[in-house]
């Protein structure tokens, strides 16, 4: 479980948000909305680990995550809006190359077969400065399907620039994981239709 308390994050100068509180349990699927620049971003930053709250605090399973980093960090994945390849490697290469940073199994067959999923399949090889926005971003997706195995999810805007059969795959996927007990917590600008319950968590009400 994901616990939240009395959240507040400042920017440069700025306090962007105070006093959020959030339980993320298994099986559950969290929304995080609000109007650009409200901090979404900044938020999931935070729940994952890669900011410090100026006040509050984030726990997993009891434990502070920045007590608990390495146990934390085996059990999160992270992908932020930006496509973060290396344009002379191809799909392949970068999905494997992200799986290894972040301590996931993926050999040849399994990362071949995560972008088939993901409809990379016929482009795996190219380079991968040649690929479309949304071949780019459906890389950095492909490593959702070698994840099943790490409970919590945390995705910022995964949908954009995804084609509609892309979005209904993608949101299959993410009610997959929800119906194993894994978590979705996310930002998205689109209306995606989901089996799972959404909730939806407005930052705007505790915008300061
Ligand atoms: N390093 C930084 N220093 C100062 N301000 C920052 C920094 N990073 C982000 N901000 C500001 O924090 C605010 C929140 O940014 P954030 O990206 O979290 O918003 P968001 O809700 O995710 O927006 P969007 O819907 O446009 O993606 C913005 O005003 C942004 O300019």
């Amino acid at each position: 479980m994901l616990e939240v308390t009395e959240l507040a994050c400042l920017r440069g100068d700025r306090m962007l948000f105070a006093d959020v509180a959030l339980t993320v349990r298994p099986g559950e699927l969290v929304r995080i909305a609000g109007p650009n620049g409200v901090g979404k971003t900044s938020l999931l930053r935070l729940l994952c680990g890669l900011g410090m709250p100026e006040h509050g605090q984030v726990s997993w399973k009891g434990v502070r995550i920045d007590r608990a980093r390495e146990a934390f960090h085996r059990d999160t994945l992270y992908l932020g809006h930006a496509a973060a390849l290396n344009d002379l490697l191809s799909p392949l290469e970068n999905l494997r190359f992200a799986a290894a940073c972040h301590g996931l199994s993926a050999d040849v067959g399994q990362s071949e077969l995560a972008l088939e999923r993901i409809g990379l399949g016929p482009q795996r090889d190219l380079p991968a400065k040649v690929l479309s926005q949304g071949q780019r971003r459906r890389v950095g997706l492909a490593r959702l399907y070698l994840s099943e195995n790490v409970p919590l999810w945390i995705l910022d805007e995964p949908f954009t620039a995804l084609d509609v059969t892309a979005v209904r795959d993608l949101a299959e996927w993410l009610d997959a994981h929800c119906a194993r007990g894994g978590m979705v917590v996310m930002t998205t600008h689109q209306d995606v239709p989901f089996a799972t319950p959404m909730r939806t968590v407005d930052l705007a009400e505790s915008a300061c």
